[in-house]
């Protein structure tokens, strides 16, 4: 028998996240501001409850070392962050956008995680393949340009830890990925991307219904 989820309504979304550790003031006022400067754009950010899922993912890993593509105005950043040591450049986070990412640096500066964090502005793909051979990752967060997701697990695989984990967001896609008529880009790269995971041997699997989708893969060789 095939057992199902319960559906996520908003008021049991609002129960959770009322059951969940609550956010401090700095990640409560970059929501804020992120949604007042960039009313558009702030549906990008993770929400409450999956960034404290991955600070406690990271702290249960032990992980010394994460990167991130995707940093946007810089929330799930600083959930891992703050789970890493205080040791320079502990993140990696990628992103091409100067403004948004400008956002970031202060809220970075102002829950003392700046040390911690070396921003790369420019294309991911790009920062990853300039990487000095043997840096190697203990944690690994996708949430970039969904079409560009195989290419970021193929270039971050051979650069995780054994035991590793590498998290990708959005990969229900708001519950496009099951709807045949829908055929955009983005949507379509999800499911290539979850088919390709889960034919991937060198990982474990679980998608989980946390926010818009989020998989787990943990390296298992
Ligand atoms: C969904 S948002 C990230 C949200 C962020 N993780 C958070 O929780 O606030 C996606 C980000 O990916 C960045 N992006 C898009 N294409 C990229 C690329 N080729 N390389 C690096 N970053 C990219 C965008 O500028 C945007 O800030």
């Amino acid at each position: 028998m095939t057992r199902t989820t319960e559906s996520m309504t908003p008021e049991l979304h609002d129960y959770l996240v009322a059951h969940t550790t609550p956010v401090d003031p700095v990640l409560r006022d970059l929501a804020e501001e992120t949604l007042r400067a960039l009313p558009d754009q702030a549906g990008m950010q993770i929400g409450p409850e999956q960034g404290r899922f991955m600070t406690m993912l990271a702290r249960v890993l032990g992980a010394q070392s994460a990167v991130e593509i995707g940093t946007f105005t810089g929330y799930s950043s600083i959930c891992l962050a703050r789970a890493l040591p205080d040791a320079p450049g502990a993140l990696l986070a990628c992103d091409i956008s100067e403004e948004w990412t400008g956002i970031a640096r202060r809220y970075w500066e102002r829950a003392g995680l700046s040390g911690r964090i070396d921003l790369r502005i420019g294309p991911a793909l790009e920062t990853l393949r300039a990487l000095p051979a043997g840096h190697a990752f203990d944690l690994a967060f996708i949430d970039a340009d969904k079409d560009g997701y195989i290419g970021y697990w193929e270039e971050l695989l051979p650069r995780m830890r054994p035991g590793g984990v590498l998290l990708a967001d959005n990969t229900l896609s708001h519950g496009r990925v099951i709807d045949p008529a829908e055929t955009s880009a983005a949507v379509q790269g999800i499911r290539d991307f979850n088919d390709h995971v889960l034919a991937d041997d060198r990982v474990e699997v679980v998608l989980l219904p946390i926010g818009d989708g989020l998989t787990m893969a943990r390296l298992t060789g």
